[in-house]
């Protein structure tokens, strides 16, 4: 209880340039407010989200900027009106930390769709300073943005239903298509697109995975429990799968032909959009006329979904596939996320990984 003397310096690992390369980064956090929990990092997943940010992908970034926002922590600190945490729970920090609270959006509580939305990272926060992410020893995060894990979830295993696992459940829940028997199709099978077999098989699905090459298909089908696979390179495979689907949610973070995956669909099916994509993507119009198809897209989840999705996890005893690493590695882990050389999310060890120890690195 209580708030911090003085602001406390801490050690994250920043991008300096759209290089993207992180290395050691010295910053002051804010004095512990009111409302405000320190949470000190122990986990924090790496999503692609990430590198669209680090490298400056959708024009809009500043440097030096700390990335990270699938973060599980442990409560080290409350400020004195804060009823939520207690000191020693284990929570979790998503990718807003701040909203208005009075638009139409915060007062129907699905505050992400807020304008004045704060992000963890690469915003500014109401004090003027720069938000800093996850990859970090410690973050101060209001109390409504921060989540408790609930017990039965391991800490890293929790990360990533931080954004992917939200990501996912907020559609599927919002568009009425939660229900078993309904036919999915997954595009993109990566830390979302991963997340997005496990959720749509928990909920009862038929789920195809719509992958770029075969070389995932075993995988899918034996270790994710995919009920089909098909190769969007596969013009056969995919004419055989028209008019089959009832959903598809798009998780490819580049540019993509979206006409071969509307023709996967069915009357009335959806394609749910997820990709940061910062070029136009093209259709013609008869590809959704002729069927009734929706277009649309989604933006991560709610903080009450992302409590709904961590207990369905825990209920469903569903787990994400992760390769937990050091921070030392991230480098490596963002090269090879970016060259689709993982399965399927890294998670960062950062408490295990001495930060505050590490020399800071000139800026460049
Ligand atoms: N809307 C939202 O709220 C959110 C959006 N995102 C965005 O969703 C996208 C996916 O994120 P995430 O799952 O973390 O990313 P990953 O890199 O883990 O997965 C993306 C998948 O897309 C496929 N893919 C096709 N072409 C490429 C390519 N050229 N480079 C890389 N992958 C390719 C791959 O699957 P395959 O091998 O099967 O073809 C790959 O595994 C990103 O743009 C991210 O910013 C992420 C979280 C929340
Ligand atoms: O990973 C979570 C964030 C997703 C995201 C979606 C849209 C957008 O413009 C972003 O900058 C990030
Ligand atoms: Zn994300
Ligand atoms: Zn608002």
């Amino acid at each position: 209880m209580g708030s911090l003397a003085s602001e406390k310096t801490v050690v994250g690992w920043a991008a300096r340039d759209d290089t993207g390369h992180l290395s050691p980064y010295s910053y002051t956090l804010r004095k512990t407010g009111p409302e405000d929990v320190v949470v000190k990092v122990m986990y924090c997943g790496i999503c692609h989200t990430d590198i669209h940010q680090a490298k400056n992908h959708l024009g809009a970034s500043n440097y030096p900027m700390v990335p990270g926002h699938e973060v599980v922590g442990e409560v080290v600190e409350v400020g004195p009106e804060v009823t939520k945490y207690r000191a020693g729970e284990v929570v979790g920090v998503g990718v807003i930390v701040g909203c208005c609270r009075e638009c139409r959006p915060c007062k129907a509580n699905v505050e992400q769709y807020c304008n004045k939305r704060i992000w963890s990272y690469n915003d500014v926060y109401t004090d003027g300073r720069p938000t800093q992410g996850g990859f970090s020893s410690t973050m101060v995060v209001d109390q409504k943005f921060v989540v408790r894990i609930p017990a039965g979830l391991a800490p890293e295993q929790a990360a990533p239903l931080l954004c992917a696992g939200v990501t996912v459940y907020s559609p599927l829940k919002h568009y009425g298509l939660m229900a078993p028997g309904l036919r999915g199709g997954i595009l993109g099978l990566g830390g979302v697109g991963h997340m997005g077999v496990k959720v749509a098989k928990s909920m009862g699905h038929h789920v195809t995975v719509i992958s770029s090459s075969w070389k995932k298909r075993a995988e899918a089908m034996d270790d994710l429990g995919a009920d089909a696979y098909l190769n969007s390179t596969d013009s056969n495979g995919m004419a055989a799968a028209a008019d089959s689907l009832d959903y598809i949610i798009d998780t490819v973070p580049v540019h993509h032909p979206l006409e071969p995956h509307l023709a996967l669909l069915k009357m009335d099916g959806k394609l749910i959009l997820m990709g940061v994509i910062n070029q136009p993507l093209s259709f013609i119009s008869p590809m959704v006329m002729l069927g009734r198809k929706s277009i649309t897209g989604s933006f991560i989840g709610s903080i009450a979904e992302t409590e709904e999705v961590l207990q369905f996890c825990v209920d469903k005893g569903l787990t994400s596939q992760i390769e937990v690493v050091k921070m030392g590695y991230v480098n490596q882990a963002l090269e090879r996320l970016e060259r689709n050389d993982v399965r399927y999310r890294f998670v960062v060890d950062v408490a295990g990984s001495n930060i505050d120890d590490a020399p800071e690195q000139p800026a460049n």
